[in-house]
């Protein structure tokens, strides 16, 4: 029997209010599986499938070859941002998908004469690797790690490598996974901290530490071998812009095997991007592109007729976003998720909700009103992952997160995109500020994953193709009050402390 309880999906979102998540809240279903059933598996395009629906932001201080490589070792994805030259920006993408081990160190090489003078000679990296010629495509001979030099008695540090290093020929395969880099290790023996690993063609492309091994290993437990391409490496996007300049770019991202390319603009109905679309769609035929940002359900039609493979959703909805302020124009994401998921399902393509996501609440919330993967900034910035170092503000550990239309973003990056080619007048859309230190993505992502599973579970859904089933069914939900997103929320208490897991 049906009783008249909650309001129906496509009642609620025509009643002329621009809602967000918060405003909205799911009532809940009937239960008839574990929670463990659930399966997230997911389309971040019409031809790309991840095991999780997290993709991360092409932002500066969000999504380089750390994040991108994480993101796809945990089975989501990332997309490298555009805010530097090129073939920086190609780079990432090489690295990222160098081999499949989720952790990157970029590490340095010398020859066995090169002397190393200060720590500073190890830029980033906790070893320098010892190969015949100092570079990454000659044969391996040993490596020297910082704790090791900084070991070292005074007169030994200056001495030529071959004097001190430690002697190691072997290496791991690129498509190793941590089961068999703990195997190198455990055959190595105690004396032995670092693996070398080799890429796809043999040179010498990264190498890893035996402790961050170790630190893995008390994380979740990776699913599956992550997002993998075709190729056999993971999966890795690139946002470019709309620009002619942006076809050579897009030329580097290709060679450098760039899986899906996001066409980055908060407006993406436009006459720049659709002739963008059908350009990559002539030259690249095989290759995806999701198109954005869209709002409403004409701009989706637009983008959709012109052969986007997936549509990016959110106007001003992002935490360091104040397009809404500054233009006037956006729409509250739970309305925006919900109006283009409603016509982009009708041709297949997938939705990706980008921004306002802070916690999973959200995550279920946007998938649920259609989405098909969610796209997160502020969520993942404060990653060791993401690019930066953390700085310690009023006593906290924190690292910088910036919009990509922040004043200082658009210094660093391509004027002409902000500028527009006759006006010399630059107007933020974006903030500068800061985020909390939030560990690995590879410890908080998973936890992320599992309480979006219980959501899923809470409504009765067992994957998401059911959660969209529901939507077009049974789902109510209903908005609420300021008092009731009080009650929601921990209150009456004197004090707090609020661990998510
Ligand atoms: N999701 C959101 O709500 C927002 C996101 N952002 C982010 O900020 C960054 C910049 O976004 P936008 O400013 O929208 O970048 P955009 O590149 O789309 O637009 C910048 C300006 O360049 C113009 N333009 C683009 N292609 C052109 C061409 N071929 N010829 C002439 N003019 C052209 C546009 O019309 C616009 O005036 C992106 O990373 C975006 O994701 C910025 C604001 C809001
Ligand atoms: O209005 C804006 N001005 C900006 O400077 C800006 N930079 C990024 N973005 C968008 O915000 C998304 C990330 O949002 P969250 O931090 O909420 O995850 C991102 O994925 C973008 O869609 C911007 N929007
Ligand atoms: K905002």
């Amino acid at each position: 029997m049906e009783f008249e309880d909650g309001f129906k999906p496509e009642n609620l979102f025509r009643q002329g209010y621009s809602y967000t998540y918060d405003d909205v809240i799911f009532l809940p279903g009937y239960i008839g599986f574990p929670v463990d059933k659930v399966d997230l598996s997911t389309k971040l395009t019409r031809n790309i499938s991840l095991s999780i629906p997290c993709v991360s932001s092409p932002m500066d201080t969000v999504t380089e070859s750390s994040m991108a490589r994480a993101m796809a070792a945990l089975g989501g994805i990332g997309i490298i941002h555009s805010n530097c030259p090129p073939d920086e920006q190609a780079a990432h993408v090489r690295a990222a998908k160098a081999h499949r081990f989720p952790i990157l160190s970029n590490p340095i090489f010398r020859s066995p004469s090169d002397r190393i003078s200060s720590l500073d000679d190890f830029a980033t990296s906790p070893c320098i690797l010892v190969t015949q010629s100092g570079d990454s495509k000659s044969k391996l001979i040993g490596y020297i790690s910082q704790f090791q030099w900084m070991e070292l008695p005074d007169g030994s540090k200056e001495a030529p490598l071959a004097d001190y290093m430690v002697s190691s020929v072997d290496f791991v395969g690129w498509d190793s996974d941590l089961s068999q880099i703990v195997e190198y290790f455990d055959a190595k023996g105690p004396k032995v901290d670092f693996a070398p690993v080799a890429g796809r063609s043999g040179e010498i492309v990264d190498v890893v530490a035996r402790a961050d091994v170790e630190t893995l290993r008390g994380y979740p437990r990776l699913l599956g071998g992550g997002s993998v391409g075709p190729d056999g490496e993971l999966m890795v996007g690139a946002a470019i812009g709309t620009r002619e300049s942006d076809k050579v770019r897009l030329e580097h991202l290709v060679k450098a095997g760039a899986n899906v390319v996001v066409l980055d603009s908060s407006q993406g109905n436009s006459i720049y991007q659709i002739e963008m679309i059908k350009y990559i769609k002539r030259t690249y035929p095989e290759l995806d592109l999701i198109g954005g940002n869209v709002v409403t359900m004409s701009q989706a039609d637009n983008l959709i007729k012109a052969g986007v493979d997936g549509l990016r959703v959110g106007m001003g909805s992002g935490s360091i976003c104040t397009t809404q302020e500054v233009c006037a124009v956006g729409r509250g994401q739970a309305t925006a998720v919900y109006k283009v998921s409603s016509i982009a399902s009708q041709s297949k393509v997938p939705v990706i909700a980008d921004g306002g996501i802070s916690n999973s609440g959200h995550i279920v919330k946007a998938l649920t009103l259609g989405a098909s993967t969610v796209m997160m900034g502020s969520f993942l910035a404060g990653s060791s992952e993401s690019p930066g170092a953390y700085m310690v503000q009023d006593g906290r550990r924190v690292k910088k997160y910036r919009g990509m239309g922040s004043l200082e973003a658009m210094t660093k990056g391509s004027d002409a995109r902000y500028l527009g080619d006759t006006t010399k007048l630059k107007i933020a859309q974006g903030v500068v500020g800061a985020v909390a230190d939030k560990g690995s993505v590879l410890k908080f992502v998973p936890y992320t994953v599992q309480a979006v599973k219980q959501g899923l579970q809470d409504l009765g859904a067992a994957s998401l193709q059911d959660a969209h089933d529901l939507l077009k069914s049974t789902l109510r939900l209903e908005v609420r009050t300021g008092a009731a997103q009080v009650e929601g929320g921990v209150h009456g208490l004197v004090s707090y402390e609020k661990k998510p897991f």
